[in-house]
């Protein structure tokens, strides 16, 4: 059997799918915790879909921070794409089949399938709680998916890339995972036994031996090396497309894709061989294709694909999955985004061994959007990172509570804006295009100001295509320190407002800062919605006036007109976000007394 890469085939399916205009809606998951409203969901001109995915999560134990990690990522970049007005589907969900699973819910005495739902309901419950806005959510478990799995196997299977054979070699049970004898090391365990354990994750392996189903892996050594070098985007960012080329220097062995129902029950049967189930890595990987109706509805969808998953799963999303997906003759995903690990005193925070953070605790502490602010603003795709209680108080008290919620705290301050109201816009007090010799009031700093603001929702789009949120973040906070120099610079508490020169000045320095702010909350829907509509409602913004579209950042400055000026503020919800104390994460923390800025 030769196989064709077909990838100029492929690509053209691409084009062909995204050139297509309107997505039928009712493609659209009506599943309820797509929060974002529909008024948001207009499809622009090209007619773009996005389908973006998570890992679904292994059941074995309660979730981490980790994994709330994956799915912030992809729900900002869904987010990100709804706001721009595409239409984008984002999938997460439940992998509830395996050796591991069967063993964890022996150890507890519990039916698989109880155990199963139980450990899926905490992550559905982590998701909701965290405002993670996936359209669906899909179980390993489900008929839909067994029906999917037995027709993608019976496809392989049909094209003669399945054979039955024996496999000898290493496994890891805590990986899922066959290993070739250099992944493999020698260590101790804790009684001091000699034992065998992967190079990689450092789990044990053991050796086995059994008659089961093969895939025909190593004859897409070759059109995977081609697509990897032909298609620099295919794997991100680029140190995980170089390790995946690394592995295919090396041997690629058939994979076993079944193993004996004596040895694991718990798991899809193979179609017409009862005695054999089938291998959960491919039963995982095929949910993919589950939730957008394979293969009767997927076409659409599934060539709009992509993956976000954590570089311990990189050789499953780079190498296997690609391969079952050229064997099946279905197009390959767009992009395969990789992130790195939180780890814990420089270890992988992981749920075998136990040393995790429990996002449900962390974000009782520190709030749903001051947790997914701190992993996605020290997150960095390439670099695993440690997580550090001390570090996220200080980030989330100097970022938002006083940079961010001191500047809306000074706007809107009855103090310094007693009429509660979006200030008028002068424009010879800040002319436009005096950057070098200021005419009005406003100074060379001012200029630079508005030029960032005005680059930034360019600058953010881009970083959160790439996913590298962090400079996204690092981006916003150095233009809210602009914004924040501005005021202090012009000290409006100092002006007297009872000479109109003044008062014109004064109100537009607050009509400045609060088109900053108004760019700001836009931009940071993806990451803190939650507060993000709160510092929009506050100015305000309405619903329909929060899209990427109509960001129009100070367009009096620029000669037209402003809808915002005049209009009355939104109702004071109390502060942006309240400081949190440096506790070192043992207690709720308290409220300090008063927020730094927000003291003026
Ligand atoms: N420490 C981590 N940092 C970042 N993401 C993680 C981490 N652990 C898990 N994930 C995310 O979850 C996916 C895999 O989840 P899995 O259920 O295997 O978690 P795990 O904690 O590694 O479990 P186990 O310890 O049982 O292997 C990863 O690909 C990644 O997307």
């Amino acid at each position: 059997m030769k196989v064709k890469p077909h990838l100029t085939v492929l690509a053209r399916c691409f084009d062909s799918v995204r050139s297509r205009s309107q997505v039928s809606s009712n493609l659209l998951s009506k599943w309820s915790y797509l929060r974002i409203s529909s008024r948001f969901t207009h499809t622009d001109s090209s007619g773009k879909v996005f389908y973006i995915t998570t890992p679904i999560f292994y059941v074995n134990a309660a979730p981490h921070i980790g994994h709330l990690y994956s799915a912030a990522i992809a729900d900002c970049l869904h987010r990100s794409r709804v706001l721009r007005g595409f239409n984008s589907r984002f999938a997460t969900g439940t992998d509830e089949h395996g050796l591991k699973i069967q063993q964890a819910a022996e150890s507890v005495h519990k039916d698989p399938l109880r155990f199963c739902n139980e450990v899926s309901e905490r992550f559905k419950h982590l998701f909701v709680r965290s405002n993670i806005s996936c359209t669906d959510f899909i179980r390993t478990t489900e008929d839909r998916h067994h029906r999917t799995v037995e027709h993608f196997w019976t496809v392989l299977q049909k094209k003669g890339f399945l054979y039955k054979g024996t496999y000898e070699g290493w496994y890891s049970t805590q990986d899922e995972s066959f290993l070739t004898p250099t992944q493999v090391t020698e260590a101790t365990d804790v009684n001091g036994n000699e034992i065998k354990i992967s190079i990689e994750s450092g789990h044990k392996v053991e050796w086995m031996k059994e008659e089961n189903y093969m895939f025909r892996l190593s004859e897409f050594r070759s059109p995977l090396q081609q697509w990897l070098k032909e298609n620099p985007s295919a794997v991100q960012p680029e140190k995980f497309r170089h390790m995946a080329l690394q592995w295919l220097d090396d041997d690629l062995p058939d994979l076993s894709v079944s193993r004996q129902k004596s040895r694991l029950q718990w798991g899809i049967a193979v179609p017409g061989d009862p005695e054999q189930t089938i291998y959960v890595w491919l039963d995982a990987l095929v949910n993919y294709l589950t939730v957008v109706g394979y293969p009767e509805s997927h076409s659409l969808w599934w060539s709009a694909a992509h993956h976000i998953v954590g570089k311990d799963i990189l050789k499953f999303h780079a190498i296997y999955w690609p391969a079952f997906l050229m064997a099946a003759g279905l197009p390959l995903p767009q992009v395969v985004n990789v992130h790195s690990h939180w780890t814990v005193q420089g270890k992988k925070m992981s749920k075998s061994l136990g040393n995790v953070v429990d996002p449900f605790d962390t974000s009782e502490r520190y709030t749903v959007d001051g947790l997914r602010y701190f992993l996605l603003r020290q997150g960095v795709p390439e670099h695993d990172c440690d997580y550090d209680d001390t570090k996220l108080v200080k980030l989330l008290n100097s970022e938002l509570a006083d940079a961010l919620g001191g500047l809306l705290n000074r706007c809107t301050a009855p103090t310094l804006n007693p009429a509660q109201v979006y200030p008028y816009f002068c424009s010879s007090s800040f002319p436009k295009g005096c950057t070098k010799e200021p005419k009005g009031r406003a100074k060379p700093e001012d200029y630079k100001m508005v030029e960032s603001v005005t680059e930034l929702p360019t600058v953010v789009q881009e970083h959160f295509e790439s996913l590298h949120i962090y400079k996204a973040l690092e981006a916003i906070s150095a233009c809210v320190r602009q914004t924040n120099g501005f005021v202090q610079r012009h000290a409006p508490w100092k002006l007297d407002c009872t000479e109109a020169c003044d008062k014109q000045w004064h109100d537009t320095i607050l009509h400045v800062s609060m088109e900053c702010l108004r760019v700001y909350g836009t931009l940071l829907q993806p990451v803190v919605p939650g507060l993000a509509d709160k510092l929009l409602c506050r100015l305000g913004v309405r619903p329909e006036e929060r899209t990427w579209e109509a960001v129009h950042f100070l367009e009096k400055y620029r000669g037209r007109k402003c809808p915002f000026e005049g209009r009355t503020l939104g109702p004071d919800r109390g502060v942006l976000f309240t400081r949190l104390e440096r506790d070192m994460g043992k207690e709720k923390p308290k409220k300090s007394k008063k927020n730094k800025l927000n003291s003026q």
